[in-house]
């Protein structure tokens, strides 16, 4: 994989030029994109900027984010030929730290449930996952260093963990989703896919304008609470063998470990994640239902015609369910003396087929939350598949869960 900080080295110490590093990105991109899929478009002559804290970064971003250079079309023909007139803040914060938007990476349509045509680099009969995956297959393929994509329910850590990169959903509204086409504006959340945790940090540092985000070498050994979330489904043993093998990773690095299990009010938050997402996304997404019902993808096309029976009442008390369950989160974090949790990041490795992008039980409940979530690779499977776990901190505690994550990603390297 090419990683932002070698090249940001390169670039720095003058071995390479921002263009140089543009074209390493073209070279991977034709040797890849034919087999993974992964892009939408890709800009035939960008601006590069010769300066900059991430000059000669090409970065993909997910194709529901506004770009005044290159179409949108949200994963959908309806959106065909749609250019918006600006930058999302997002795509122009990167502009001027000298990033390249260099391509749209595919996203399933409306960033929902239905698949994309893009394949898992690891393996081409599997799922890379949803639902921004141009974005994870991308980077895992090696073509980009750095990659935006979304998260509403899984779409952010589900596909880093499917392709193994690092897969950061940030706390709420760390970034914004303005110029993002919304599902649900109280869930959907902007992050990033890279590498490694601390290419990932850095990029989140400089996008967020926050540099502590970037000390991840800082920080001291974390107390961690081993979360297996029993209020959902049991995952597949590779995934319970890989949260086992970063905790053994995270003990020998000098974290404190313990086993937590959460009470019921979390359970019960999880239970209404769906109630509020798809009450939104009904007002979101009205005008397309209403204009080009027809023109959806079936899974999306069934959601939405669900979502219109949602009752206000049922809406506005599931958010009183989440509203309690993110005020227990502070003392699960305080009380229970963590400052990080670690859990799966799915259910195991990527499925096969590429008629579905997987299950996101164990991500919907921390994008209610609204809490920082990284995800990085931990295993393999016999078949070559990564498998991931996810590092999960109190809301605005970025730094700390990427911090974890990196005593994790360099414990399981010694
Ligand atoms: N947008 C989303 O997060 C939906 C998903 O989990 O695939």
């Amino acid at each position: 994989m090419l990683s932002l900080l070698d090249l940001c080295a390169r670039i720095d110490a003058g071995r390479l030029t921002p263009e140089g590093a543009i074209g390493l990105v073209r070279e991977a991109i034709a040797a890849r994109e034919p087999e993974v899929g992964a892009l939408v478009c890709v800009d035939p002559a960008p601006v590069v900027p010769g300066k900059g804290p991430l000059a000669g970064i090409a970065v993909g971003i997910k194709d529901i984010i506004d770009t005044a250079d290159l179409p949108t079309r949200m994963g959908s023909a309806i959106y065909d030929g749609w250019r918006p007139r600006a930058d999302a803040p997002a795509v122009a914060r990167l502009k001027t730290l000298g990033a390249v938007p260099l391509a749209k990476t595919t996203t399933t349509p409306f960033a929902f449930l239905d698949p994309t045509a893009t394949r898992n680099p690891n393996h081409p009969g599997h799922t890379p996952g949803g639902s921004s995956a141009g974005s994870a297959a991308a980077v895992a393929a090696g073509m980009l260093p750095l990659a935006l994509g979304t998260q509403t329910g899984g779409s952010i850590i589900r596909p880093a963990a499917f392709c193994g990169v690092v897969g950061v959903k940030p706390s709420f509204r760390l970034l914004p989703t303005v110029g993002v086409k919304c599902y649900s504006w109280a869930l959907d959340t902007l992050g990033l896919f890279a590498a490694g945790v601390a290419d990932a940090a850095h990029a989140l540092a400089l996008l967020a304008d926050r540099p502590a985000i970037a000390r991840v070498e800082e920080a001291g050994a974390p107390r961690i609470g081993i979360l297996r979330q029993d209020f959902c489904a049991a995952p597949e043993p590779e995934a319970e063998a890989a949260l086992a093998r970063a905790a053994q990773a995270a003990e020998r690095a000098g974290a404190a470990i313990r086993d937590l299990t959460l009470p019921a009010p979390f359970g019960e938050a999880f239970a209404v994640h769906g109630t509020i997402q798809d009450y939104e996304a009904r007002q979101a997404l009205a005008w397309e239902y209403a204009t080009h019902r027809d023109a959806l993808p079936p899974r999306l096309r069934a959601a939405l015609d669900a979502a219109q029976g949602i009752e206000t009442a049922s809406y506005d008390a599931a958010r009183r369910t989440a509203h309690h369950a993110r005020r227990g989160l502070k003392d699960v974090f305080s009380e229970g003396g963590f400052d990080v949790l670690l859990t799966y990041a799915a259910p195991g490795a990527a499925p096969a087929g590429l008629d579905h992008t997987g299950d996101s039980r164990f991500n919907r409940l921390w994008t209610l939350m609204g809490v920082p979530c990284v995800t990085l690779p931990v295993d393999r499977t016999s078949a070559g598949l990564p498998v991931g776990i996810q590092v999960i901190a109190r809301f605005g505690d970025d730094g700390r869960a990427l911090a974890a994550a990196g005593l994790i990603e360099r414990a399981l390297r010694e």
